[in-house]
């Protein structure tokens, strides 16, 4: 029988779990096993009882590595956890390897087969197993944005909203997709002046029907994005190229070109940021100032809110699980194809093309090197 390990996560401040104890149900009713680190529900406020109470075994770290055919995380592998990475092992988790190239380099020498969230693809082009962590950081985007801009966190003091008789802020969010239409969705419920870009058109077509132009849509180009940044109070960062490392839309010149005590929110810092003058920062110290300008680029954003988090992972990820554990990756990604987008890497094997181009390393095709009957 398949084992499915879920260890605790170990990214700074990380507090979200890849399981909930409901999705430990569903899986045992699968006919699957589940072995959960104990303590690994901690932060998202479930205890070791209820993953008992769901069917799951509680296990100290190490046996959960060891036991499980196929792990399931939240984040990926950190230095502690790398050891842990073994031939043959199945590593479902977000893995965001454009931005990280050295663990790339682990999973491929390590012979793991990585099969990414963030690139599980459905015919449509739609990305389920990252959309609702991107609904979460994109309304978090806004309140963090809201805080940085206050001035004791070293913003302009402007209040989103504005008030009667004063101007409200203008929020620029860069990219209309998950992350960009709930950003921009939460910016103008507090009343701020939003302007969304884009380089979809039908995209910022939907939003200005849904939103009845209460949200300013932008055809997004150089010149249209110098323009909205240096009149921005707070600009979110939201664009994305599957697998690919995030194109730099805000130049390090714009950046220079900002207002003082503006912010910027790059969420798209997982697949290396959007903005030139972005590197990642931590929950525990999530801001810096340059040029000017505050800087807030985490990289688990949606980790600050484990509770809600976790168990939107979970709604998303449990059916792929169920699918990847059920019928082993060789029958589940011939069954599935949106599965297949997810496999990153397999056998020491660049698997997706988008990710082999971001990292510069030779693509071969997932069916040469897994398929049911190899
Ligand atoms: N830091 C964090 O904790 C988190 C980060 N993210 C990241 O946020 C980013 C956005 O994710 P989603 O909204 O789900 O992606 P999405 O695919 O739903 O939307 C991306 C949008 O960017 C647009 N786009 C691409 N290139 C563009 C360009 N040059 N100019 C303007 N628009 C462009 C696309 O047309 C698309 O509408 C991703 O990198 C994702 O990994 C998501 C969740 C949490
Ligand atoms: C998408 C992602 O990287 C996160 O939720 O942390």
């Amino acid at each position: 029988m398949t084992t499915i390990g879920v260890p605790r996560e170990l990214k700074d401040d990380e507090n979200r779990v890849a399981m909930t104890p409901d999705g430990v149900r569903e899986a045992i009713a699968a006919g699957l096993d589940v072995v959960v680190e104990e303590g690994a529900g901690a932060g998202s406020s479930i205890t070791d009882d209820e993953y008992r109470r769901a069917g799951a075994a509680l296990a100290p770290v190490d046996e959960v590595w060891e036991r499980a055919d196929l792990v399931c995380k939240v984040k990926e592998p950190q230095d502690e956890e790398m050891d842990r990475m073994r031939p043959g092992l199945v590593l479902f988790t977000y893995l965001h390897l454009a931005a990280y190239p050295e663990v790339a380099d682990e999973l491929l020498a390590r012979k793991v087969t990585g099969v990414a969230y963030e690139t599980v693809q459905l015919e449509s082009g739609a990305l389920p197993l990252l959309a609702p962590m991107s609904e979460v950081a994109g309304r978090m985007a806004v309140q963090v944005g809201a805080s940085c801009l206050e001035r004791h966190h070293g913003g302009r003091g402007v209040l989103l909203g504005g008030v009667p008789g004063v101007r409200p802020a203008r929020v620029v969010v860069l990219g209309a997709g998950n992350v960009g239409w709930n950003a921009a969705w939460l910016a103008a419920g507090l009343e701020a002046d939003v302007h969304l870009l884009d380089k979809n058109l039908d995209r910022l077509r939907f939003v200005d029907q849904i939103h009845r132009g209460r949200i300013t849509t932008l055809a997004s180009n150089r010149g249209a994005v110098e323009r909205a940044v240096s009149e921005a109070d707070l600009v979110i960062g939201a664009v994305l190229v599957p697998g690919g490392r995030a194109p730099t839309v805000v130049t390090e010149e714009m950046v220079e070109g900002m207002l003082p005590g503006s912010v910027i929110v790059d969420v798209a810092i997982d697949q290396g940021g959007c903005v030139e003058t972005a590197h990642e920062t931590t929950h525990h110290a999530p801001t810096y100032e340059r040029h000017g300008v505050v800087h807030y680029a985490v990289g688990n954003i949606p980790g600050a809110v484990p509770n809600t988090s976790t168990r939107a992972l979970t709604n998303a990820t449990l059916p792929y699980v169920v699918e990847l554990a059920r019928l082993g990756p060789a029958e589940a990604v011939a069954a599935d194809a949106a599965l297949g987008a997810g496999v990153n890497v397999h056998a020491g094997h660049v698997t997706n093309e988008a990710v082999a181009a971001a990292l510069g390393r030779p693509h071969v095709p997932l069916d040469e090197v897994l398929s049911p009957a190899g």
